[in-house]
């Protein structure tokens, strides 16, 4: 043994770190050291000459992966090349690259995102003559995903419509030999029970699994996981904060695993290491109120601590300043580190007040969870060349770059181009080199010409990139050579302080694959790890060495597993939080909003500021909003009201008021 477990964890976490073999299931409260247990069990095993390479651990984020494999780097002391610890998302790319052949699709597929989803979307609906009301694309892709992941089927009615849509969108994503984000889960359960012999490998190769934020595995994710695991398992996870069962996770896996594992060993954590009494007397304060939940018993042996500062801000702009000079101040005061404090929001559209205050004041920050670097248009237009340039079949990129910058490759032509395509049943790419090849081709010879000069571009920047070193070297030439620089001059004529933005962008992307190919840590530095990479990144947050030193702005929902000293929960409004939807939705989803609510409360170690404003701009004008009756259930003394410069005006808030003044005073 390299040190002393036993002096590290208490002894129920110590039981879960040295019970290596048979399953393990570890269902406990926030902060009550979980994800420590499977960090310091993986040591365990390391040291207990278990080979890196039969050991699995998954998690949700990327941020959380790999803070998962630098803790046991530092605990350990050794190179963790073969070590996987990883997203499920990211283990799924991994054995499709490996075995994706056995379902016909070729091994340098393309994972479409999003918004590369919704175009396929637009495209095939508009082929089948859909309507543009009839076709909302986030509707249809939340259909199609819930379709895709069993949570809905056709034939119950309203949906039916969609259904060829559908099955065109599947077979759409096949020909661009292209897989959505669902079936990097989806697409390796079939090749396990289609491919015993695949299955077998991946069992044989990993002995050890570990899961951590069971809560919200999927239902495939599960499945999943049961495939490839015997019996040393263990899971780690808290029914309280299942936040993605929109997205399918479902807590019956607890059940699920309980009866597909007997004989498990389950293992209780009742002490909080992370908050102050206070905090946690807050959170438990709240989720009690949920009805579907199994009781705990958690207490912290950190001391009370300072009260939760509760402030309702007259607007959006008062709680962002409100924010950053708090964090400026107990910066200065307790001499903090920016990255000690954490903003955390319900959704999106609450982070642009809180930015343009970071800016002003200067402070750095990092935004994960939220629009990505990596969905900006100039972003994606290099980004689309590299997917191109790495699977040439890929259509929805091909046409985002094919005319873009400008090179004489009209609507006309891609019309001819697509003609061949849905004829010959095949790529645009392989219709595009059939057409110039043609001896009675219907295109005209400028334009042979210039999707000549397009075919080998792609395929010289094939030869150079696919193979070798210098990725980032050849991104910048390839950047060069299609003159990006000029394309963006002419776009933005108006103005070239955005053009220079956006190429400054673009150099940020260069520099970030260079600084990735000098990891040392990464030995695989092909443009298909690169996209890889990326790709999966883009989802949930874009970490990287830079973003030590700065605030962290964050959704809730990216917040999961982390800890911050201090942190500002903004935007406790009803509405916000609990989202509108899931007030229409039912009591069901309230409940989810509350465990949202309690991850955000959880993620705090010293000292929480809950935020909710008088009013906020929204869709044009200004709404009066009403705090979160979630304030109401954090119990009264645990509360001081911060005093705000401007008196309240509207009738909810100087309720709320009066309450909190009488706690106070009380
Ligand atoms: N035995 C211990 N001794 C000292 N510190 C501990 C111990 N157990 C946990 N901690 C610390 O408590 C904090 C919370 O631990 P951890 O993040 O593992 O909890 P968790 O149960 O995974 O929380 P969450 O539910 O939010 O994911 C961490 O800072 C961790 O290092
Ligand atoms: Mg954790």
């Amino acid at each position: 043994m390299t040190f002393d477990y036993q002096a590290e964890l208490n002894p129920e976490q110590y039981e879960a770190v040295s019970s290596i073999e048979g399953p393990v299931l570890i269902i406990a409260g926030a902060g009550s050291g979980k994800t420590r247990v499977i960090t310091f069990r993986m040591s365990y095993m390391l040291d207990s000459g278990i080979p890196q390479s039969q050991i699995l651990a998954l998690t949700f984020t990327n941020k959380a992966a790999k803070e998962m494999s630098e803790r046991v780097k530092q605990l350990t002391g050794k190179k963790l090349q073969m070590l996987t610890v990883s997203t499920f998302h990211a283990f799924g790319v991994k054995i499709l690259r490996e075995d994706i052949n056995r379902l016909g699709w070729r091994e340098n597929f393309s994972i479409y995102d999003d918004v590369d989803r919704n175009q396929l979307i637009k495209e095939t609906g508009r082929d089948l003559g859909f309507t543009a009301e009839a076709l909302d694309v986030y509707k249809i892709g939340t259909l199609i995903s819930q379709v895709k992941t069993g949570m809905k089927h056709w034939g119950d009615g309203a949906n039916d419509q969609y259904k060829q849509l559908y099955e065109e969108y599947q077979s759409g994503l096949k020909l661009y030999n292209a897989v959505d984000f669902d079936d990097l889960i989806i697409l390796p359960l079939k090749l396990f029970r289609e491919h015993p012999d695949v299955l077998a490998k991946y069992k044989d190769r990993y002995k050890y699994i570990m899961v951590d934020e069971f809560q919200d595995t999927s239902l495939q994710q599960y499945q999943f996981m049961h495939s490839l695991a015997d019996r040393n398992v263990c899971v780690v996870g808290d029914d309280d904060q299942s936040i993605y069962s929109w997205r399918g996770a479902n807590y019956e896996n607890l059940v699920m695993f309980e009866k597909d594992f007997p004989g498990l060993k389950e293992i209780k954590l009742e002490q909080n290491y992370r908050s102050t009494g206070t905090i946690l007397a807050a959170a438990n304060g709240v989720i009690k109120n949920n009805t579907n939940r199994k009781e705990k018993a958690l207490w912290s042996g950190n001391g009370s601590g300072k009260p939760i500062e509760i402030y309702i801000p007259e607007n959006e702009s008062t709680e962002a300043d409100f924010v950053a000079e708090s964090i400026q101040g107990i910066r200065m005061e307790e001499k903090r580190s920016y990255a000690d404090f954490g903003v955390l929001i319900r959704s999106n559209t609450l982070s642009r007040a809180i930015e343009e205050a970071f800016l002003e004041q200067n402070i750095p920050y990092v935004m994960s969870g939220g629009t990505s670097f990596f969905q900006r248009k100039e972003i994606k237009d290099v980004i689309s060349y590299l997917r191109v340039i790495a699977n040439p079949d890929d259509d929805i990129n091909l046409l985002r770059i094919i005319n873009t910058p400008r090179r004489g490759i009209g609507r006309k032509t891609i019309e001819d181009i697509s003609a061949v395509a849905n004829a010959q049943h095949c790529s645009l790419w392989t219709a595009m080199n059939a057409l110039v090849a043609a001896a009675d081709t219907p295109i005209s010879e400028k334009t042979r010409v210039d999707l000549e000069l397009f075919i080998n571009f792609v395929t010289e920047h094939r030869s150079t990139m696919l193979s070798g070193k210098d990725l980032s070297a050849k991104v910048k030439k390839m950047v060069d050579e299609i003159d990006y620089w000029s394309y963006l001059v002419q776009e933005y004529q108006k103005s070239e302080k955005a053009a220079r933005y956006k190429f400054l962008n673009i150099d940020s992307l260069i520099n970030s694959i260079s600084t990735w190919e000098k990891d040392p840590d990464n030995f695989k530095k092909s443009l298909y790890d690169y996209l890889n990479r990326i790709t999966l990144i883009s989802r949930d947050d874009m970490e990287d060495d830079e973003d030590k030193g700065k605030v962290n702005l964050m959704t809730i929902h990216a917040s999961k597993g982390l800890e911050f000293p201090i942190v500002f929960i903004i935007g406790c409004e009803e509405g916000i939080i609990p989202h509108a939807r899931s007030l229409e939705e039912g009591e069901g989803n309230v409940e989810e909003e509350r465990r949202l609510f309690y991850v955000a409360i959880t993620r705090a170690r010293d000292k929480l500021f809950i935020s909710s404003c008088q009013r906020r701009r929204k869709m044009g004008g200004v709404m009066e909003c009403t705090p979160s009756p979630f304030l109401q259930e954090i119990p009264e003394n645990l509360v001081e009201y911060h005093e705000p410069a401007e008196p309240l005006e509207t009738e909810d808030a100087l309720d709320v008021l009066a309450k909190m003044k009488a706690r106070f005073i009380m």
